[in-house]
């Protein structure tokens, strides 16, 4: 069999051997790579950390790689959004599991620990605003994972269908899929866990209404009153869902950790954000 060669226009490889969006060369990922929304607070990771030996960034993906006791950790900001976790995690797939100079997939794959740092919002009123949250899975609300062919396991299936019958929401063809068993052990085994939903949206896509009118009301109510063997939906974000579908595509590790800041049914935010989001931060490169 021929082995396939990946086209430049299906691979973009920057004229200084960096890839496209990310613009990192091979060398620049760690196999510890956090993931957060917001570029600022990669310096916020990065600066718990003994050595930093790069940084780079192009758009909002900027990354930092060090040193941190003997793990070598990237801390990469991806935005907002899944649309934007298909890039970083198609890239960093790229990065680790495809040889540049072939453009060809490495006969040995690399399996990246991917561990989101993020914020979110409680839709359970016993979470309260400052709550640290590990997603044991993530279930997607948008349109993202349409495109990719499934590779789900059978109880995430069946899991996955009585979520979308309980919300009624079959027109949105919800995804679900679970995190590392490994990293949720490691990282999440005393923290609050539950099933994160990802919205395409951080307005109505989350039940909020500023002026427009929302076509789907009671989302929230919805969502926190489903519970299945003691399994609920706990907390809204915008990225959880992409990174676990894709990293399982992959055969990376994925874990999301996430700080409450929104309290969605007490109509509560937190006064103190960076406090919160500083805690989970040093709570997470502590169990690294
Ligand atoms: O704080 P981050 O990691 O960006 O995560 C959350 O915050 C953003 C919305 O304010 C979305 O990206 C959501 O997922
Ligand atoms: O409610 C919230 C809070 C943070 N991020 C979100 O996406 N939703």
């Amino acid at each position: 069999m021929s082995i396939q060669k990946i086209s430049e226009a299906d691979l973009i490889i920057n004229p200084d051997g960096s890839i496209y969006h990310l613009n990192l060369l091979p060398e620049d990922v760690a196999d510890i790579v956090i993931t957060v929304g917001d570029p600022d607070r990669v310096g916020e990771v990065s600066k718990h950390f003994d050595s930093i030996d790069l940084k780079k960034g192009k758009r909002e993906f900027i990354t930092h790689t060090g040193n941190l006791g003997n793990k070598r950790i990237t801390v990469l900001s991806t935005g907002i959004g899944t649309d934007n976790i298909d890039i970083v995690l198609n890239e960093l797939d790229a990065l680790v599991n495809i040889d540049f100079e072939t453009r060809t997939v490495k006969s040995e794959l690399r399996s990246l620990d991917i561990i989101r740092i993020g914020t979110s919002g409680s839709i359970r009123e016993d979470i309260p605003v400052g709550s640290i949250l590990a997603s044991t899975h993530g279930l997607g609300l948008d349109a993202l994972m349409d495109f990719y062919e499934p590779n789900n396991n059978i109880e995430d299936v069946y899991l996955q269908q009585k979520i979308t019958k309980h919300l009624g929401l079959e027109q949105l063809r919800p995804y679900l899929t679970a995190g590392s068993s490994k990293l949720l052990h490691q990282i999440g085994h005393d923290l609050l866990q539950g099933i994160t939903v990802t919205a395409p949206g951080f307005y109505s896509p989350q039940g909020r209404k500023v002026r427009a009118n929302n076509r789907f009301e009671g989302l929230i109510d919805k969502l926190s009153s489903f519970e299945h063997q003691n399994q609920k939906l706990t907390n809204l974000e915008m990225e959880t869902a992409g990174i676990y579908a894709l990293a399982n595509i992959f055969g990376h590790q994925a874990l999301s950790i996430n700080a409450i800041l929104a309290q969605r049914k007490k109509l509560e935010f937190a006064k103190d954000p960076q406090k919160i989001v500083d805690n989970m931060i040093k709570l997470v490169l502590e169990r690294i």
